[in-house]
């Protein structure tokens, strides 16, 4: 291609564009160059392109697609390549202070994997080079601690009416079990959940994260639609196994979100084949193809099959989560596309807000 150089000696911003937009990848649509503000120019003439979303993958496969383009001899101007994750509208609600996009992450039932895919999945968000938030929603069984390898841990403050979250493997968390001991959590009453869970969402000093994650209780009854309808959800992602049984749930999982207005990203088929520890075998144990058809008859998208792995148990048991402690496995790598699919698909079925941070109280 040839880039036309002006007076300046700068290449054309049109032309550079339409030679960004022969480079394909799953994160970005067709013409994603031309999308307004992804490739700029400077007044001095530095170009650069800037993905609104936690890209970390997709700026390596950038960077080596243009170098093989300057090895077959493309004069490809200098190009800044970086990340800056834009905050997208949640419904008519403000954002929560210190957060530009909230994520939950639910399931229909207790026991599908539902907070060992969130914790994953805020890990490879921020391996994806975004900085990440987990708050861990489940009031009644609050697993976050053991999970990050924080038990015994608890919340600073520094201006004595803000939580500072519990760091873990880069991680910003906080948890009702930090707060409270685990069995005084299991007795609370609705409005009494509603509360503490406010308070963990206002109360948190979040540092300008630009994901939070939330792992929500299981189930679809009233306390999951309340938390649902109380913040700013950005969009939710929906666990499931690939039973009949739990495929049937995770309907009613999506239906409880579109009944709030909170669009559902897709779906999250976990224990979905079993990888052996020994020779490294796939084996479908529960049946095969349930979610793929769930996925393809609701019109949903399947964003991720996450194999049954026993280090993936025992990670997350001992504290160290698969994607922090062995984040080169094959099981890590299934997280970090997830991760991946969740950030450009929440960016491109979003819609961008001012990049300012406003403050909202959730109603108790
Ligand atoms: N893909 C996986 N491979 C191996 N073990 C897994 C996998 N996903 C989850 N587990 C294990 O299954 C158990 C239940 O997982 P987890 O606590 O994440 O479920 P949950 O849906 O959040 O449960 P709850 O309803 O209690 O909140 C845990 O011991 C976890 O380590």
């Amino acid at each position: 291609m040839f880039f036309g150089r002006n007076k300046n000696s700068q290449p054309d911003l049109d032309t550079v564009k339409t030679f960004l937009n022969q480079f394909t990848h799953a994160s970005l649509g067709e013409d994603w160059a031309d999308k307004q503000g992804m490739v700029t120019q400077s007044k001095n003439g530095e170009l650069k392109v800037s993905f609104p979303f936690a890209a970390s993958s997709l700026i390596e496969a950038l960077e080596g697609w243009i170098e093989t383009q300057k090895s077959a001899g493309e004069d490809v101007p200098t190009l800044v390549i970086e990340q800056k994750v834009a905050p997208l509208k949640a419904g008519e609600k403000p954002l929560i202070k210190g957060v530009k996009n909230v994520i939950v992450v639910s399931s229909a039932k207790g026991g599908v994997g539902k907070s060992t895919t969130s914790v994953n999945l805020a890990l490879a968000l921020r391996a994806q080079g975004a900085k990440v938030g987990i708050l861990d929603a489940d009031i009644y069984g609050p697993s976050l601690p053991i999970m990050l390898g924080t038990k015994g841990k608890q919340p600073t403050t520094l201006d004595g009416k803000t939580m500072e979250p519990v760091e873990a493997h880069g991680l910003f968390s906080n948890s009702i079990g930090y707060l409270v001991p685990d069995e005084n959590a299991m007795v609370w009453r609705g409005p009494m959940a509603s509360k503490a869970f406010a308070q963990l969402v206002n109360e948190t000093h979040w540092p300008d994260v630009d994901y939070l994650v939330v792992d929500m209780p299981p189930g679809t009854g009233d306390i999951q639609l309340s938390l649902a309808q109380q913040f700013p959800v950005t969009a939710a992602v929906v666990v499931t196994t690939p039973q009949d049984l739990a495929l049937a749930d995770a309907i009613k999982g999506v239906a409880m979100f579109e009944k709030v207005a909170v669009p559902v990203l897709g779906v999250v088929e976990n224990m979905s084949y079993h990888i052996c520890s020994q020779c490294g075998h796939h084996e479908p144990i529960f049946g095969q193809g349930g979610a793929v058809k769930m996925a393809s008859d609701y019109g949903l998208s399947l964003l991720a099959q996450v194999p049954l792995h026993i280090s993936i148990r025992e990670d997350i048991d001992a504290g160290a989560p698969t994607v922090a402690s062995k984040p080169e496995s094959e099981h890590a790598g299934v997280y970090l596309a997830l991760a991946e699919k969740v950030a450009s698909q929440l960016f491109w079925h979003g819609e961008r807000v001012a990049d300012q941070i406003s403050i909202t109280t959730v109603s108790e």
